[in-house]
């Protein structure tokens, strides 16, 4: 059924969710025809008994509720200019408090249909209207802002071209200024969750922005640093990438684009340092990190660090050398591989601390690895956000107020991008300590930098090689370790197995296999990358289909998430504790509102923070990071060619403690195991280098 335009006026709203998501009883009517008793559900704006409005709108047989129409778009003609005196008069007493039916009467019959006009831009005029005193005018005037400036703005950026549910997170994102935000720059729409340039550009089209316009071209040089960011953890573009990037994004030749670079670095919208093409913050922070760092390495640490020889009982002389390396550094790296005893070293670290009558701090990029190290040492530990003081307003801790401690530890350095590495270093008192763990051999942070490959490179570094874990037995360790030196896993175990299959019925297949080892509370399914037949979305698709299975649900991007879904946080919400790859399970479904229990932390989410979630069957291998399961189905294909590498296949078998099963192909492992990820393009070594 194509869409059909109606114009129409609002009899009752029966349900409104807050994404927007409303079922509306109105009248409707176009050339066709009228219907005075119309069911409209979709995403509106706010609406209310009388409203005015035009909509697009498709007639549907729901399976239940027989004959409704379906809103594609829906505006509201809120200027009342074609309303009656009538229909002003109704409009004022059924919305405005303050107002009664004689009042709202002589109102309209003083203004007629400039009311609204008159209470939106010159209020005091309604004081020549007898009747209405100072008293009466602040009711009017507060009722009327509360209640419409969220319409107002809803209806504003709906007509610049935004569908409903956009424009709600638009103004999430913007505040109520957003139209004007927008009209200057219709692209910092990108900066909202889930809306990206075409969508900007299409709308600035939309608006007869010029193709080569400076300001346009410079917004998609903006994005194409965005993206690399995002999807390659880059901190920076070479030059030649970046007009790539803005021919591909702006539609422009490359003369056009090198020309848009110049005027966007001239706009100050990026920054160029020595032909590496940087959006401004991020070049800030690689260069505050860089001198944080050399400042660790060239400054003496504070408080007496003496190693008894009983300190490193039980330790190997590797491990026993992070000790020694205390004494002397304010800086000190401890990696390995998983069971090569780096908790167990972190633990000897903070007896010996303790002993020493050193004030020690635990610390870890999420909530499951903080918990982990906790475990392992016996010590609390913490979050680094909560170390931090994190809070609405940024991190209490950091240049202008420090951590009082003599020796922090931070577990799972692996998973820190520079942006936090930089909070984190800012944060310390001078003469602490810092010991940062991790496995730099697993994927790089899902942010942008990788500080821990830089710090092994110029930090003292105690690199763990001896596996303990059941590491003769383990065939997962042992696989893991032949992948970083090129081989692939031979999976002939029954913990190592792996199953071949084609793409287009692989899903259905790694369903059955979930069922088979005990389902989705037991195994987690990983998968190098998001789309195609074998990709998260899919994966999530046919598991859901499987173990939660029906209908309706509340829609988040491509997934309607229902009551007794797995689910995964996707960004890092300190608000509600709740941290990028934290799975959890939908414990309720209120009114577009989900009840989640991410493990034993029980938050509601609405709909903005839903767009921070997605179905958690399945994962992608960078999500998964810190994590560990019984069971892991690892999805490996040569569909996922180009995101093939020994550090992706190392990450997803390094997932599972006991069992790990490949689904795939065998050559999509050999790919893997004989190839390197791609760089990240990031300066930071180099500008630490420069300061030593
Ligand atoms: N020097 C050692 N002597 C004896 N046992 C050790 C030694 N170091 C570690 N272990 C044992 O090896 C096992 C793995 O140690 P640990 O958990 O510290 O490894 P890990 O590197 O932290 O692993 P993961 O990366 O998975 O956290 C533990 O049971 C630990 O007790």
């Amino acid at each position: 059924m194509t869409p059909v335009t109606v114009k129409g006026e609002a009899r009752k709203v029966r349900y409104r969710a807050e994404s927007g998501f409303t079922i509306l009883s109105a009248q409707i009517e176009n050339s066709d025809g009228r219907d005075d008793d119309a069911t409209l559900v979709g995403m509106m704006p706010p609406l209310e008994p009388g409203d005015r409005f035009d909509a697009e709108v498709v007639l549907e047989e729901h399976a239940e509720y027989g004959y409704q129409y379906r809103v594609t778009n829906l505006m509201l003609r809120v200027d009342g200019s074609d309303m009656t005196e009538e229909g002003v008069a109704a409009y004022l007493e059924a919305r405005v408090a303050g107002v009664g039916p004689k009042l709202s009467k002589r109102i309209a019959g003083f203004f007629g249909t400039r009311t609204f006009e008159v209470i939106e831009s010159d209020p005091e005029r309604l004081l020549q209207v007898p009747g209405v005193t100072q008293a009466t005018l602040h009711k009017i005037v507060s009722s009327w802002d509360e209640r419409h400036l969220e319409r107002r703005v809803i209806t504003a950026l709906q007509s610049l071209g935004l569908s409903v549910s956009q424009a709600q997170r638009a103004m999430k994102h913007f505040g109520s200024s957003a139209p004007e935000q927008l009209k200057n720059d219709i692209y910092s729409l990108t900066e909202v969750e889930g809306i990206g340039f075409l969508t900007a550009d299409r709308i600035a089209q939309g608006q007869g922005m010029p193709l080569n316009d400076p300001r346009r071209l410079a917004a998609a040089a903006v994005y194409a640093l965005q993206q690399a960011q995002i999807s390659g953890g880059h901190s920076y573009l070479p030059r030649t990438r970046t007009v790539k990037g803005i021919m591909h994004y702006g539609g422009v030749p490359a003369e056009q684009a090198e020309a848009a670079l110049e005027d966007a670095a001239l706009f100050g919208r990026v920054r160029e340092d020595e032909g590496r093409i940087y959006l401004p913050p991020t070049l800030r922070t690689e260069k505050k990190l860089s001198g944080l760092i050399a400042d660790l390495l060239l400054t003496e640490p504070d408080e007496e660090w003496r190693v008894p020889a009983n300190a490193a009982r039980g330790l190997s002389d590797d491990q026993a050398r992070v000790l020694e390396l205390l004494s002397d550094h304010r800086l000190v790296v401890l990696t390995g591989g998983p069971g090569t005893g780096k908790s167990y070293t972190t633990r000897a670290v903070c007896d010996l601390a303790e002993k020493l009558g050193l004030e020690v701090a635990l610390c870890a990029p999420t909530g499951k690895a903080a918990r982990r190290l906790g475990e392992l040492t016996g010590r609390t530990a913490s979050t680094i956000h909560r170390l931090l003081g994190y809070g609405p307003d940024g991190f209490r801790f950091g240049p202008g107020e420090a951590l009082y401690f003599d020796l922090i530890v931070v577990d799972e350095v692996s998973m820190c991008g520079d942006a936090l590495m930089l909070s984190l270093l800012s944060a310390l008192a001078p003469g602490t300590r810092i010991l940062l763990v991790g496995d730099a051999d697993q994927l790089p942070p899902v942010d942008y930098g990788m500080p821990l490959e830089t710090l092994t490179a110029v930090a003292p570094t105690v690199r763990l090689g001896r596996v303990y874990r059941q590491a003769e037995t383990s065939p997962i360790v042992r696989a893991a370790h032949a992948v970083l030196h090129g081989e692939a896993p031979d999976f002939a175990h029954p913990d190592l197995r792996l199953v071949e299959v084609e793409a287009d019925v692989g899903a259905r297949r790694v369903a059955l296999m979930v069922r088979e080892l005990g389902g989705p509370q037991r195994v987690q399914v990983l998968s190098p990358m998001r789309k195609g037949p074998l990709g998260v979305s899919a994966l999530n698709e046919a598991l859901q289909r499987t173990f939660n299975p029906g209908e309706g649900g509340v829609r988040v991007g491509d997934y309607l998430i229902r009551t007794g879904d797995v689910v995964v946080q996707t960004k890092n919400d300190y608000q509600n504790e709740v941290f990028n790859g934290t799975l959890g399970t939908v414990l309720e479904e209120r009114g577009g509102k989900l009840v989640i229990d991410f493990e034993g932390n029980v938050v509601e989410l609405g709909p903005p923070e839903l767009w921070n979630l997605q179905l958690g069957y399945a994962l992608t291998v960078h999500r998964s990071q810190g994590s560990e399961w019984p069971v892991v189905v690892g999805v490996l294909h040569d569909t996922h060619y180009n995101m093939l590498s020994r550090e992706l296949a190392y990450t997803a078998l390094t997932r599972a403690a006991r069992t790990f099963i490949g689904v795939g192909s065998r050559r999509a492992w050999e790919v893997a195991a004989s190839r390197r990820r791609e760089l990240r393009y990031s300066h930071l070594l180099e500008r630490v280098r420069e300061r030593l």
